[in-house]
């Protein structure tokens, strides 16, 4: 099966990061990840991601380096993340299509719940 393109953006701020929470009535309800989100037909991932930010958070962003790409099987289907380093450019973040969000030391990430495909991406956080 092909995976799902997944794209998820690393947000910093100082020694922290950006997650936010799944909503508790969404599939892996409650569980904390990265913002972003599946990619629309015929669009770049660089654009999917800049869309995610703005309907998940309310804000404007850049999109940067790859930062890390994920390959995971999860039950259903197969998802390749894409992990982009973000910029945020414009807008107050709200919890427009997320429950919480929350700025993170890279340090502290291992006290969350998060999605088992991150795990890469949260590695290579803490390198
Ligand atoms: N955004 C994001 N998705 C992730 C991460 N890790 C991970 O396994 N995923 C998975 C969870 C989901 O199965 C899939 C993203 O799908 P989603 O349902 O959130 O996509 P979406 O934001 O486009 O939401 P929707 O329109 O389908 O409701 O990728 C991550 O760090 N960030
Ligand atoms: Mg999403």
């Amino acid at each position: 099966m092909l995976p799902i393109i997944v794209t998820a953006a690393i947000l910093r701020e100082g020694e922290t990061v950006l997650i936010t929470r799944r909503p508790l009535q969404s599939k892996h309800g409650g569980l904390w990840e990265f913002p972003g989100g599946k990619l629309d037909p015929n669009e770049t991932p660089q654009e999917g991601l800049r869309r995610e930010l703005r309907e998940e958070l309310g804000i404007d962003s850049e999109v940067g380096d790859i930062f890390e790409v994920v390959y995971f099987r999860y039950p259903q289907t197969p998802v390749l993340i894409l992990a982009y380093e973000c910029r945020h450019l414009d807008g107050v973040i709200q919890n427009i299509e997320v429950s919480e969000h929350r700025w993170v030391p890279v340090t502290e990430l291992h006290r969350y719940d998060i999605l088992p495909a991150d795990a890469p991406i949260i590695a290579r956080l803490q390198r």
